[in-house]
């Protein structure tokens, strides 16, 4: 899978070379491709923004050097990701839509956003592109850079072979099936009892059935105490005979 991110501050993304993602690009599972929008700005000051149309406060990105620079970096069957307050909720789900794609473009906007005529431009059927405007949260960042840092992360994990085979997305939480709309229960390890606080029994029995039955409870569990909203989705038919016991 092919990332790309087009961004005025490059020097965002050294992480990309870090841990998981450094060792699965190792392995050729995953390509990354940092792009600085101001190569496609071509006046003497390399101007990636201008002063908004109807008044307003700060600047808006001007929609040239996006172009260029688009039209240079998406190849056909990609999809343009723009990170915006505004947009659709990123979720675990969109994620792993997100993870089908051959390629994403990543544009980091910054100062109030990008001039939007070029979502426009990029939207239209004839662009051979899928647009998505995602929001990472109900919370105002500077730029795009650490949502696009954040979607990546959720995005490349789900991609076959980037985790071990010791890991699973399947039990995530929110991960799509038997834990969409529920968060993971407790974890414990090593020692079993530590500052005098014991591992539950249940860890150490080895029936497999109750362990699983355990986890599934606590998910539940923590679901109702910390995120009541999801467990409302999770609706009736989300829960076994033996959830509604609960
Ligand atoms: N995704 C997302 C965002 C942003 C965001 C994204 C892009 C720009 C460009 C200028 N300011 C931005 C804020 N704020 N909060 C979120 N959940």
């Amino acid at each position: 899978m092919r990332f790309d991110i087009i961004t005025i501050f490059p020097e965002y993304f050294t992480p990309l070379s870090a841990s998981l993602l450094g060792k699965a690009q190792d392995r050729g599972l995953l390509s990354f491709g940092v792009h600085d929008l101001r190569e496609w700005a071509y006046d003497r000051h390399r101007t990636v923004d201008d002063t908004p149309y109807g008044g307003g406060p700060g600047m808006v990105m001007k929609p040239e050097p996006w172009g260029q620079a688009l039209d240079d970096v998406l190849t056909p069957g990609a999809r343009l990701v723009v990170p915006t307050p505004s947009g659709r909720r990123f979720t675990q789900k969109v994620a792993g839509e997100l993870a089908a794609s051959p390629q994403l473009v990543f544009a980091c906007g910054r100062y109030e956003g990008i001039d939007s005529r070029v979502m426009a431009h990029y939207s239209s059927p004839s662009s051979g592109v899928e647009v998505d405007e995602l929001s990472i949260g109900d919370y105002v960042l500077a730029g795009g850079e650490v949502a696009v840092l954040v979607m990546i992360e959720a995005v490349s994990r789900l991609v076959p072979g980037v985790l071990g085979n010791a890991e699973s997305v399947s039990d995530d939480s929110f991960a799509p099936g038997r834990m969409e709309n529920l968060v993971e229960g407790p974890v414990y390890t090593k020692p079993p009892v530590w500052r005098g606080l014991e591992v539950p029994q249940v860890l150490t029995s080895g029936h497999h059935g109750r362990i699983a039955r355990w986890r599934r409870d606590e998910a539940l569990r923590r679901t109702a105490a910390l995120r009541p909203d999801l467990l409302a989705r999770l609706g009736r038919e989300g829960l076994d005979k033996h959830d509604r016991r609960l």
